[in-house]
């Protein structure tokens, strides 16, 4: 998979699945309740390390990724975090005003045992396994902080954007900060390639998404190339559909995660040659199984036969996703489709 980021063609694609570690595996929801909770998981370095590797022992993926969240660089800044059960992550205070931004004391102990994690799993993963470390790009990252909560259209944190963009720009600013050092953290501890996460690209307007999306990640970006030249970054901005070409010409990202809801074909077409691409796979293709799934797979399959792939859903494994289908993904991505 390495090779695939660093933009070698193979015949077959590597694959590995966003959220691969998580609540569909009974092996995970068994060490979670154990444990007493997510939050209590990824502070739980041996824990996290077993987790990561979940997925890996039951289906040999090319790829590890951390287990951890990207709501660890707010706890950085000094956000408390915590999770409610069945709702999601809750972030306190919320960031309204200036004033609440210069309240918070960062402090990056948060990453220490994340780093320790890193460690377990570099020592514990075989050669030919890549391992990936991640952080959420500042926008998504920031639209959490400003609502404290996830919320479906972002509207508080695309107001606040457009209200006061200086105090935007200084929430970004520091999410970037704080992000850049924790992936040289996660890559000094043994991660060999990283992905950012931009899960709210997608709710920007065209002018908007060049400020908030790509800038802040181009300068993660150059920042990681300056240190760390050899380690592939995998750019994913979710819902990103038109904007994509720019985004992948402009950030400097070395791979471009795609979504469920790009075309293929058109990707491919739109896409700079040669450019590893990642995706695209329908998670709810998975959850159906049987041809429904085979013949997306193949779809996808064919659209990127010719550049570099890494075969991916198009967003993380849904919860009711049965481990039988998994398995047969698996085993017809391997034999590179029909
Ligand atoms: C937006 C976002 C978050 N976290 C993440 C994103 C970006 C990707 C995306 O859009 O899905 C990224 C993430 N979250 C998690 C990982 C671990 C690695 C992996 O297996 O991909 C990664 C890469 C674990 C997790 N992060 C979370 C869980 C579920 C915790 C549990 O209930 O056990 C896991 C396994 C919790 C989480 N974390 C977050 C939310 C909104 C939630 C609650 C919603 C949900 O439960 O899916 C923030």
């Amino acid at each position: 998979m390495l090779d695939t980021l660093r933009g070698a063609h193979q015949p077959v694609p590597p694959m590995w699945l966003m959220r691969q570690a998580g609540r569909y595996l009974p092996e995970y929801r068994a060490l979670r309740a154990e444990k007493g909770g997510f939050l209590a998981l990824v502070n739980d370095s041996a824990a996290a390390a077993e987790i990561t590797l979940q997925p890996i022992r039951r289906f040999a993926f090319d790829g590890a990724i951390l287990f951890s969240d990207i709501l660890i660089v707010p706890m950085a800044l000094g956000q408390k975090l915590w999770f409610e059960t069945g709702e999601g992550p809750r972030l306190a205070p919320k960031i309204d005003a200036r004033a609440v931004l210069d309240g918070f004391v960062p402090d990056s102990a948060a990453f220490a045992p994340i780093y320790e994690t890193v460690r377990l799993v570099s020592a514990a993963l075989a050669p030919e396994t890549t391992f990936l470390g991640f952080a959420g790009s500042p926008w998504t990252v920031a639209t959490y902080m400003i609502n404290g909560q996830g919320s479906r259209e972002q509207a508080e944190a695309r107001r606040l954007a457009y209200t006061d963009p200086a105090l935007m720009e200084a929430l970004v600013d520091r999410i970037v900060a704080s992000t850049i050092e924790y992936l040289l953290g996660q890559i000094a501890a043994g991660v060999e390639a990283v992905q950012l996460f931009d899960s709210w690209a997608g709710s920007l307007s065209p002018a908007q998404f060049e400020r908030w999306v790509i800038a802040p990640n181009a300068r993660i970006v150059a920042a990681l190339r300056e240190h760390v030249p050899h380690v592939p970054v995998i750019g994913f901005p979710k819902g990103a559909g038109g904007k994509l070409p720019a985004y992948a010409r402009e950030t400097g990202v070395d791979a471009v995660g795609v979504d469920e809801t790009v075309d293929p074909e058109w990707a491919h077409a739109s896409l700079p040659a040669g450019m590893p691409v990642q995706g695209n796979l329908d998670p709810l293709a998975l959850i159906a199984g049987g041809e429904a799934l085979i013949s997306a797979a193949d779809r996808i399959l064919s659209a990127f036969a010719d550049r570099p792939h890494v075969f991916n859903l198009g967003h993380g494994i849904l919860q009711d996703t049965p481990i039988a289908h998994v398995e047969q993904l698996v085993a017809h991505v391997r034999k590179g489709g029909r």
